[in-house]
Formats: structure tokens, C-alpha cells, sequence
């Protein structure tokens, strides 16, 4: 008997980046949103460890142990003292290497879907100690909705907000590296001389603008918090994203912003309909790989009936079909 898990993509409405740890992470003081872009994980019992890719374009992922959702499952069976004897099928919609956190998405959905094939409770220790382990987003994959993160974003604290916002996402042609951006915003903060971003201020201070916003659903309201300090060292590697957010803003998005640590773009706007307009736009001009549209909050890896599966990426926001540019692979 299989189990099917449908785990949803993420925004970090706001990103503020601190000091580099002891452990070479960054302190960091984000606000997720958890989007309606979302990976299919299906868990079936079988003889040994097994996985197959499918979707959108599955390029780049890694087919072995170090496939993000087969760590989680390993070592989830270790923690529970049972084998790791599953076969993962992923159906992969979210962008690889994105900034949306796909991976770390995977990885959430595996830990749920094996819990449950192997008889752990929805909250059993374990699974929130090898999310924490795996990687700094798995843990707001598994809470979704909104949430701050602190840390280096895995400890997370759920934000409450019932206001749904609608979102664009534009893909670039190629994936960004997480650690290179990282890289890219310290040289640059050595450069400009500057202290550390005091993270726990600036908890505060998102904590309190934050609070009625995503309760209001009001996309204006929003507009003027969204803010990510990986911005710019995302740019200064990719400089073609600069043109697409200016692009997004001039077309009428209320507010545009690189995703994490990129490339993906995400525009928020008025309303449904002023996405899907955004999203043809943008198609049509050419500047990314594909276009999506969006709704957050969303609930986070979620147990689902196998044959709502096609629904969800159906409902995914309004799929488009990659544009892909002349020369491009
Ligand atoms: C950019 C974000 O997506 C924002 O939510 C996350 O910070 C990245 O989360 P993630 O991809 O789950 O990252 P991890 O797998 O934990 O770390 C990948 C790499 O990103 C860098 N990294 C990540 C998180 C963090 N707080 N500081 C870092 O410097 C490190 O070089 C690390 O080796
Ligand atoms: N199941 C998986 N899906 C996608 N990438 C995976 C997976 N497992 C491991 N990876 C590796 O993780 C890298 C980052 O992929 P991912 O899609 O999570 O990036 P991201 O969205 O930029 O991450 P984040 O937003 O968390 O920084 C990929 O280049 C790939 O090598």
C-alpha cells in the first residue's frame, strides 16, 4: 500500500541575512509563505531503497543516496530502528535549485510519507529531528502556512494570517547554487565594510509588521515588506534577473522579488486575475524559462487520496508550458 504526499514550494517574503556562524551558516531571520506550487512524493514498500524521477524537468537532481528525499528516508528508518526498504517516486514541479526550496520540499513530503508507511505517528519525534538535520528549509516544509524562521531558518515559529496573496513565478533558464550565493553576499558585505545585520532586531521588527498584513490578504498592504538580502548577490550572478524584476514591475506586479537564494522570481499582485494577466506577460516577453502562478499560505507535506495527485498539479497555478529559448537546452 502506497502513501502519497503533496508538499508545496516556498517565498520568503522577507530574507535578513546576520553573521556567519561558528558552524560556517549563516544567522538568518526570515518570513516563509508556503505557495500552491507543489512536488508529488509517493512511498511504495519494496525489497530495497528505490527512486524515479518524474515532471516538469527533472535536470540536476541527483538519482542516488544523495537525492535529498532518499537521505530523509535512510535516516528516518535508522531513527526508527527499521530498514529503508521504500521505492520514492517523485513528481517534480517545483524548480530545481530555484531559491523554492524543491529539495528541501522532497524531503519533507518523505519523511511524511515514510512515517506513516512505517507506522510513526504525524509527530513523532524523529521526523522533526532529521528535517532540522537534512537541511535549513526542510523544517517549514513540513509546518508550511507562514512562518518566521530563525537560526540558520530551521527553528520555526508559525505566523498566523488567514489573507490569501497571489503570486507569479518566473523561472530562469538555469538553477543558482544556495552556497554560491552565500559566498556572493559575504564578499560583498566584506567589501562595503559593513557589521552584521542584528538578526534579533530585526525579528522584532518583522514580527510586528508582519502580524496584520497576512491576516488583511491586502497584496498593497504586503507590497512595501517583501525584502531579501540575498537579493543583490543573487543579481550580481545572474544580472539578466534585474531586467525580468523590472519587467514584472513595470507590467503592474505590486511587488517583485528574488526567491531565496534565486533565480526564480516571484511578483506579488492584486488578485488571481492580475496574476494570470502578469504570467501571459511575462510568457510572451520571453525573459524566463516558464511562468506559474501562485497562491499562499498553503498547508505544508500533506498525506493526500492517490487519485487527487493529478489534481493538485492541475491546481498547482495554472501551469504554464516552458517557453524555452532558441540555443537554450
Ligand atoms: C536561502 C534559503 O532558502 C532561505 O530560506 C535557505 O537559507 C537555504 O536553505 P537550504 O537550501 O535548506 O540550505 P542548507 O542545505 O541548509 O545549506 C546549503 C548551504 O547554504 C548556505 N547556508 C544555508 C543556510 C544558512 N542559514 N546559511 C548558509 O550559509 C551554506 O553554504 C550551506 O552549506
Ligand atoms: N529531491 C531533490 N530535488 C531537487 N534537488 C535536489 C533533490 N535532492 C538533492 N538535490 C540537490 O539540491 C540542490 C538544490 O536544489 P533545490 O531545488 O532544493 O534548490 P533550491 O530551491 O535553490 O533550494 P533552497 O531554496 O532550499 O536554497 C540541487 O541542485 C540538487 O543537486
Amino acid at each position: 500500500m502506497s502513501v502519497t504526499v503533496r508538499v508545496p514550494a516556498k517565498v520568503n517574503l522577507h530574507l535578513g541575512v546576520g553573521g556567519v556562524r561558528a558552524d560556517g551558516f549563516h544567522e538568518l531571520v526570515t518570513v516563509f509563505q508556503a505557495v500552491s506550487l507543489y512536488d508529488i512524493v509517493e512511498a511504495t514498500p519494496a525489497a530495497s531503497l528505490g527512486l524515479t524521477l518524474t515532471g516538469a524537468d527533472t535536470r540536476g537532481i541527483p538519482q542516488g543516496t544523495d537525492n535529498l528525499a532518499l537521505r530523509a528516508a535512510v535516516q528516518l528508518a535508522e531513527r526508527l530502528g527499521v530498514e529503508p526498504a521504500v521505492h520514492l517516486r517523485i513528481d517534480k514541479q517545483i524548480p530545481v535549485a530555484g531559491g523554492m526550496a524543491g529539495g528541501s520540499a522532497d524531503a519533507a513530503a518523505a519523511l511524511v510519507a515514510c512515517a506513516r508507511l512505517w507506522g510513526a505517528d504525524t509527530d513523532h519525534p524523529a521526523i522533526a529531528e532529521v528535517a532540522e538535520r537534512l537541511g535549513s528549509d526542510v523544517p517549514f516544509a513540513l509546518s508550511g502556512g507562514n512562518a518566521l524562521g530563525t537560526g540558520r531558518g530551521e527553528r520555526i515559529t508559525p505566523l498566523a494570517g488567514h489573507g490569501r496573496f497571489h503570486w507569479v513565478l518566473a523561472e530562469a533558464e538555469q538553477g543558482l547554487s544556495t552556497p554560491l550565493v552565500f559566498g556572493e553576499f559575504d564578499r560583498r558585505a566584506a567589501r562595503a565594510g559593513a557589521p552584521a545585520a542584528d538578526t534579533g532586531q530585526h525579528r522584532t521588527a518583522l514580527l510586528r509588521s508582519f502580524a496584520d498584513v497576512l491576516d488583511s490578504g491586502e497584496a498593497a498592504r504586503l507590497a512595501p515588506l517583501l525584502g531579501n538580502d540575498l537579493q543583490d548577490a543573487a543579481l550580481a550572478l545572474r544580472p539578466e534577473l534585474d531586467a525580468t524584476l523590472r519587467l514584472g514591475r513595470r507590467a503592474g506586479a505590486l511587488g517583485a522579488l528574488v526567491s531565496g537564494s534565486g533565480p526564480t522570481c516571484a511578483f506579488l499582485t492584486e488578485g488571481a486575475a492580475s496574476a494570470a494577466d502578469l504570467s501571459e506577460f511575462l510568457l510572451g516577453s520571453g525573459c524566463c524559462r516558464a511562468v506559474r502562478t501562485a497562491h499562499g499560505p498553503v498547508p505544508g507535506a500533506t498525506v493526500i487520496d492517490p487519485a487527487d495527485a493529478a489534481g493538485s498539479l492541475e491546481t498547482a497555478g495554472a501551469v504554464r508550458s516552458p517557453r524555452i529559448r532558441k540555443g537554450a537546452q
